[in-house]
């Protein structure tokens, strides 16, 4: 068994972590931790979760200097549900220590000059960390996975848009010049489980934000290697990512070479599901599947994308990663085999 440190665990994606490594046949936890300073230091896990009273019965321990060599000498991995530069300054201790860290946040995903001081607010200071990290994208990156110490888990919108669209850009029949446009509602655990009024019962609709400045444009642009626009809405239900992508066909593009190019991206996938009907998010909550479903009208063509913003937009795409890194099957530990 590999012993898994998750920092930030009582934050949501952390508890979604514990939960998995739980029912994982090869994991363990080697300790959930929360700031130094945090309020919730010492209280039992399950007291915040109670999902898992019972199961979990471990104290979220506060990261100081003790807890940091606690991890360096008994942790066989590190994985980090934490903001972004949390993650930023934390990864590269635990790098330098020989440990494989797998972030959640967006710290560590895209390179290129100025692009956190634009769109995180932060100037990166470990550019070496960033060029040599993988980005997570489990179906898509897996050399680069197994190889790196450092995976980038992708971040929510990304993974669902662009298990959407790889397999059309990598079968060329984008039309060139044209953006694929993609429009998203996320449930609210995405925005995490600090409380803030935007988020609170009362205050949540359905409601576009991020107009034209959302951090997973450029995101999803780079891994895709097109631009795209990019609209996320904030919808009233906690968990679930519901993508619908707009995309224009090359001319004389036919439906078979579409369907191939889904079946030679995802046949043998597991997690990936082409769903044969339209996703909704009721198939995908609390699972780690992204369901997908397509149809087109001359050169346009929509493709819903359906996955848990918890799961697989983040913990347990970041399972899947560690699965792949440590030479598991991909699926360990989240689909019965
Ligand atoms: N929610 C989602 O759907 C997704 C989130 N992500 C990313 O995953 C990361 C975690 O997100 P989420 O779980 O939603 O966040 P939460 O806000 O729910 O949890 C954050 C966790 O980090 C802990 N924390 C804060 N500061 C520190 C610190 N200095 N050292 C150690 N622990 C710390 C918090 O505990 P405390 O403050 O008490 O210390 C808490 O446990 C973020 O980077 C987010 O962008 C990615 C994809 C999807
Ligand atoms: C509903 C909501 O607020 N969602 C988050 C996305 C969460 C996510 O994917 O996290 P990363 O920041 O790690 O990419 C947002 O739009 O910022």
């Amino acid at each position: 068994m590999l012993k898994a440190a998750i920092i930030g665990a009582s934050g949501y994606t952390g508890a979604e972590l514990a939960g998995l490594i739980l029912n994982h046949p090869h994991l363990t936890l080697a300790g959930l931790y929360v700031s130094n300073g945090s309020q919730d230091a010492h209280k039992p896990f399950s007291s915040l979760h109670p999902r898992w009273r019972g199961l979990i019965e471990l104290p979220l321990l506060p990261l100081d200097g003790e807890a940091i060599s606690r991890i360096h000498t008994e942790a066989d991995l590190v994985l980090l549900a934490t903001a972004h530069e949390v993650s930023h300054d934390l990864a590269p201790g635990f790098l330098a220590k020989g440990l494989p860290v797998f972030d959640l946040s967006g710290a560590f995903r895209v390179p290129g000059e100025g692009f956190y001081d634009q769109f995180y607010g932060f100037h990166h200071q470990h550019g070496d960390w960033l060029a040599k990290a993988a980005y997570g994208l489990a179906e898509w990156n897996q050399d680069a996975i197994k190889a790196a110490q450092l995976i980038a888990v992708p971040g929510c919108y990304p993974t669902a848009s662009l298990s959407a669209l790889k397999p059309l850009q990598q079968a060329a029949l984008v039309a060139e010049g044209s953006r694929p446009i993609i429009s998203a509602v996320s449930g609210v655990s995405g925005a995490g489980r600090k409380a803030s009024v935007a988020n609170s019962f009362c205050e949540v609709s359905l409601k576009p934000y991020g107009v034209f400045n959302h951090r997973h444009q450029p995101e999803i642009s780079h891994h895709l290697g097109k631009q795209v626009v990019f609209q996320p809405h904030l919808g009233n239900f906690i968990r679930g990512i519901l993508a619908t992508v707009y995309v224009q066909l090359k001319e004389g593009v036919s439906d078979e070479q579409i369907a191939a190019a889904y079946q030679a991206a995802y046949q043998g996938q597991q997690i990936v599901r082409l769903a044969g009907q339209w996703p909704q998010i009721n198939d995908v909550a609390s699972t780690p599947f992204c369901d997908l479903h397509w149809a087109r009208d001359g050169d346009q063509l929509i493709v819903v994308s359906a996955i848990d913003n918890l799961l697989k937009g983040a913990a347990s795409q970041a399972i899947q990663c560690v699965n792949i890194h440590q030479g598991f099957s991909p699926v360990a530990g989240l689909i019965k085999e």
